[in-house]
């Protein structure tokens, strides 16, 4: 069960990076939503490796076929089956370290979990299994489009280099307009810099990416458990390297008073509620109040660095470890369309579920 999420929209994801395709099913997507191909195509090429000096340089197309679910262009509500063939496996990089768990990757809870491990590419821990998510998400983010919610992510951080501007203190259009998919492009020419120098080094280096959703109506969520930012929180927590996830005032609001963070209300001009601040992240009592939603998400170092660390093998005995071929230096700039894709999968859920609440 390990590999589906959502209670109504609902994906699994299945495939190793090394084997002969991934992809994605997606059950409960309604009926008549736009199946807009090129879209989703785009949304692949956004996460796709080889984009950049500072990504890995495996070359995937990751062009997606479709096996079942579409009909005239539409969602028929039936199960929507899409495969992603893996095109450019190099296995033999992993040769030597067959038997030697890599520090910091999956390598060796996975030998524990399944006493088995396809140590090629990382198998089935491999962030290429995202590629599938990010096509299923594209597909959220379509059904989204009804309700016109947008939902855009954006590196805030990658080590101590950091944004000093709010997300709304920014053109979050210009994203996309470099390699590290930072809205600043001074900041991004700087993170770029730093990451290409980490990456000659054979290092890795983390960072932060902010996410902003707009258009949520008041409403969407559950009161116990299944709480929106608690759904949100587990999505982003179970993308690869992520180690922090952080909503509203988050950490920082804990130096504030009561009088200090409370949102005030007012009827907007809309006439529709409002708050006066958002500390809360658009989100109270695990529902959402029609403010933006926003978070943070930390990704850690990529594992797999060019340089000797000490480690063991599966018999325990010490070994040397040391990456070969090839690795992203940072995720975050692939990360980007990942956590909009998981935010977009988290909101699908939860628009179908808010028509189960009333009459
Ligand atoms: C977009 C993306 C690309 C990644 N690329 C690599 C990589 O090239 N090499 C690597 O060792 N880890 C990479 N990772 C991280 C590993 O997949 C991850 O660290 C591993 O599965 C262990 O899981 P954990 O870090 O969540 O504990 C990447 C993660 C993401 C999100
Ligand atoms: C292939 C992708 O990224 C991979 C993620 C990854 C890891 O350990 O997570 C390790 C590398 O795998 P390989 O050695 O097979 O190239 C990355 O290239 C992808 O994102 O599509």
């Amino acid at each position: 069960m390990s590999s589906t999420y959502g209670k109504i929209f609902k994906i699994s994801t299945f495939g190793e990076s090394h084997g002969k395709a991934i992809g994605v099913i997606v059950d409960g997507c309604p009926a008549g939503v736009e199946f807009n191909e090129e879209f989703i195509q785009n949304e692949l090429d956004r996460r796709k490796p080889g984009q950049s000096r500072i990504t890995t340089q495996r070359k995937e197309s990751d062009e997606f076929q479709v096996l079942s679910g579409i009909f005239e262009g539409k969602t028929t509500g039936t199960p929507i089956a899409m495969v992603i063939p893996n095109e450019d496996q190099r296995s033999k990089d992993y040769s030597h370290i067959a038997t030697q768990f890599r520090p910091s990757h999956a390598d060796y809870t996975y030998t524990v979990k399944y006493g088995n491990r396809d140590y090629r590419g990382g198998g089935r821990s491999s962030a290429r299994e995202t590629a599938a998510r990010v096509a299923a998400g594209a597909l959220a983010k379509l059904l989204l489009n009804n309700d016109a919610i947008s939902i855009t992510a954006y590196v805030s951080q990658v080590g101590k280099l950091k944004l000093d501007k709010q997300y709304w203190e920014l053109d979050l259009s210009k994203t996309d307009n470099n390699a590290v998919r930072c809205p600043d492009e001074q900041m991004a020419q700087k993170m770029f810099d730093y990451i290409d120098e980490i990456r000659k080094k054979g290092d890795s280096i983390g960072g932060i990416i902010t996410c902003v959703i707009k258009g949520v109506p008041a409403g969407w969520g559950e009161p116990v458990f299944d709480k929106l930012h608690a759904e949100l929180g587990k999505a982003m927590l179970g993308i690869n390297a992520v180690k922090g996830f952080e909503y509203g005032s988050g950490f920082e609001g804990i130096e504030l008073l009561g009088s200090e963070h409370n949102d005030e209300f007012f009827i907007g001009e809309d006439g529709k509620v409002h708050t006066k601040t958002n500390l809360s992240g658009g989100i109270q009592g695990g529902i959402s109040n029609g403010e933006d939603i926003y978070f943070k998400v930390a990704f850690k170092p990529v594992a797999t660095i060019m340089q000797d660390q000490e480690s063991i093998n599966e018999a325990g005995e010490k070994v040397i470890v040391s990456g070969k071929g090839r690795h992203d230096p940072c995720v975050l700039p692939r990360a980007v369309p990942i956590v909009e894709a998981m935010a977009a999968l988290v909101l699908a859920d939860f628009s179908l579920r808010a028509k189960t609440n009333k009459v």
